[in-house]
């Protein structure tokens, strides 16, 4: 076959690794070994279910080998092996590499040798130590094999070749060592062993190589030197037990997060690692890990949730989206049951009832490593916050509630007093014995909310108010309607009255709210003196039903909705301008509906409601000011 080319990405990938610093390069052979683990994986997962296969689990390996005067290193394994079309995709297309894709996506932030040496890119990775690559692999169920060749970026070819058993043979020739590089360690056998426990121990397959040692060989004569004689023999580098099956105090944060890092394809490590083992009706292990920040596709729809799910080592599902709910999808791990039957179909296994006590075994203990994540390290459970605190909220939305008590302590919310993130829990442990309630106001920001004229006497009395601004806050509050037995109030709603004065009487001003509503028909509910308000003379509530952050929110998915909160306009009876709106009703009743117009305008700026018609306001104002 003539010689193809690589694609352009494929180029510029080979560029980066061929011009690696030399601490990366070293992951070539993780890189390698991963891969052949993968094949192994598959053809003993085909085998399960195709007689054909003849192979069992044990019967599979991964094999090293060095030849130091031809410089090179042989990675052979007998997995699932590659067809021709096989090699053209996925050793043609580095597109194809999930680490690349991310890289794309990370975009300039990250500099090129960070993703390498975070999680490696693959396959291609063998360039920044050889000049020279050939993959020979015979798929099974093949009737032959084929080679594939390159010498990096002049592209590659693919031809037939003899290979009498199934898997695939990656032979790389070393480059020569250079002044600044010495790549011929990599062809000593102790580097190898020493790459593979660092990087590859939990392969479950053994990785073996031919590795020769010195044997002493005593003389029998007596007062002789003893002999030493070279004997070869094939030996395991790995201990196969995977990170997950080793005991907690033996497993270091480096270990975890690397370990997490490789498998999830994060470049950044873990917020929260959690490491369980429960034994009992049903035993498994559980490594969960809580990303310091959301994918790239966290919020969307194409975000797949899940653990991986292994059975007694071997991975039976990449993404077991049952194991954790919705309001849990950014938790990341694996949990490996020997209980779980390995050719289990994926229909059962949705179905499953062991895997349902798991699910909702994790569930507690990923709540209470969180609260625990809570106290024991504010910041960074800030950030978390920051990152999937909508997540959570959202789950107290799903399902009617279902898992309000769940997630409500895990919630933060923004306070007037604290002037930060507290907890409903801190909350409540603050509130005075004569507050009943706790207060929140919804609003765009924070500082919108703090100016709101309706909370102003509750600030005055050093109340502490929550200050909602998320879209899905009033749904929250709608489900969860009280925090240990503390029923929530919005500081905004005009009939609040615990600390206002009930008593007070308002039919004195009567016929001012009803010229009122009557100019302002059917714009306004009603119109009505304010118990709330302190130096602002107006502000508007919503009435019974929708909220105006919820008109909002239907205002931005549907932008001619009409959907629409019910006005009350409050007036402070006590402000200069209603005493200016009451003299005007009797000395010029025509200035006086314009003043009614006015202040509703204001009312509704104050709300961040948009006017319904903005320039007939301006004329108004400047109208009364001539
Ligand atoms: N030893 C092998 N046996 C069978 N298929 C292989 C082998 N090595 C590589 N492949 C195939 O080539 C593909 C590309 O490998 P490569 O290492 O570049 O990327 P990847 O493993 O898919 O992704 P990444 O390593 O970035 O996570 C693999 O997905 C696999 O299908």
């Amino acid at each position: 076959m003539a010689k193809q080319e690589f694609k352009a990405e494929s180029k510029r990938l080979l560029d980066m690794m061929i011009n690696s610093i030399y601490t990366h390069k070293e992951i070539f052979l993780r890189e390698l070994i991963s891969n052949a683990s993968d094949a192994c994986d598959k053809r003993s997962y085909l085998a399960l279910t195709d007689d054909s296969v003849g192979m069992s689990r044990q019967d599979f390996a991964i094999s090293l080998s060095v030849d130091k005067v031809a410089r090179t290193i042989t990675v052979a394994d007998n997995g699932i092996g590659m067809s021709q079309e096989d090699l053209e995709n996925n050793l043609g297309v580095i597109a194809a590499s999930g680490s690349y894709k991310f890289k794309q996506e990370v975009g300039a932030d990250t500099k090129d040798t960070d993703v390498i040496g975070q999680f490696g890119v693959g396959f291609y990775s063998a360039f920044m130590i050889a000049d020279h690559i050939t993959v020979s692999s015979r798929k099974q169920g093949a009737d032959n094999g084929y080679s594939w060749e390159s010498d990096g970026a002049e592209g590659y070819s693919i031809e037939v070749c003899d290979k009498e058993t199934v898997g695939t043979t990656i032979t790389i020739h070393v480059k020569d060592d250079t002044e600044d590089e010495h790549y011929s360690d990599f062809l000593e056998d102790y580097k190898l062993q020493q790459l593979v426990r660092k990087y590859s121990d939990y392969i479950r397959f053994p990785i073996q190589m031919d590795v020769t040692k010195q044997e002493r060989v005593d003389s029998d004569k007596e007062g002789a030197e003893p002999v030493y004689i070279p004997v070869t023999a094939t030996e395991t580098l790995n201990s196969m037990v995977p990170i997950w099956q080793r005991p907690k105090a033996d497993v270091t944060d480096e270990e975890y997060n690397a370990f997490y890092q490789e498998k999830f394809h994060d470049y950044t490590a873990p917020a929260r690692t959690l490491h369980v083992g429960v034994e009992g009706n049903i035993t498994y292990k559980a490594m969960l890990f809580v990303p310091a920040q959301p994918a790239m596709d966290f919020y969307t729809t194409e975000f797949k949730k899940g653990l991986q799910l292994y059975s007694s080592g071997v991975m039976i599902m990449d993404s077991c989206g049952d194991l954790v709910g919705d309001h849990f999808r950014f938790v990341r791990g694996i949990v490996d049951s020997p209980d779980l039957s390995l050719n289990i179909s994926r229909e059962l296994l949705q179905h499953d009832r062991q895997l349902r006590v798991i699910a909702n075994n994790l569930e507690k203990k990923i709540k209470s490593d969180l609260m625990k994540f809570m106290t024991d390290d504010r910041d960074t459970y800030n950030e978390f916050w920051k990152h999937f605190g909508r997540q959570l909220k959202y789950g107290i939305t799903a399902e009617y509630g279902a898992k309000k008590d769940l997630l409500q302590d895990l919630l933060l919310f923004y306070s007037s007093t604290e002037e930060k993130f507290v907890s409903l829990g801190e909350y409540v442990s603050r509130m005075k014995e004569d507050q009943t309630s706790i207060y929140y106001a919804t609003g765009e920001s924070v500082g919108r909310i703090a100016k709101l004229p309706q909370i102003e006497g509750l600030q005055d009395d050093g109340v502490e108010i929550l200050y909602l601004t998320e879209e899905v806050d009033e749904f929250v509050m709608q489900i969860l309607r009280e925090y240990n037995e503390k029923p929530f109030a919005s500081a905004l709603d005009a009939n609040r009255g615990a600390n206002g004065d009930d008593t007070q009487d308002d039919s004195a001003h009567q016929s001012t709210l009803d010229f009122v509503k009557e100019a302002l028909g059917d714009a306004i509910a009603s119109a009505k003196v304010s118990h709330t308000l302190k130096s602002h003379p107006v502000c508007l509530t919503a009435g019974e039903g929708l909220s105006f952050e919820m008109e909002k929110y239907f205002a931005t998915m549907q932008p001619d909705s009409q959907i629409k909160a019910q006005r009350i306009l409050e007036l402070n009876t006590s402000h200069p301008s209603f005493a200016a709106l009451e003299t005007a009703i009797s000395a010029d009743p025509e200035k006086a509906k314009q003043y009614a117009q006015l202040l509703y305008a204001q009312s509704l700026l104050i709300a961040g409601l948009p006017l319904e018609d903005p320039s007939a306001y301006t004329d108004l104002v400047c109208g009364l000011m001539v």
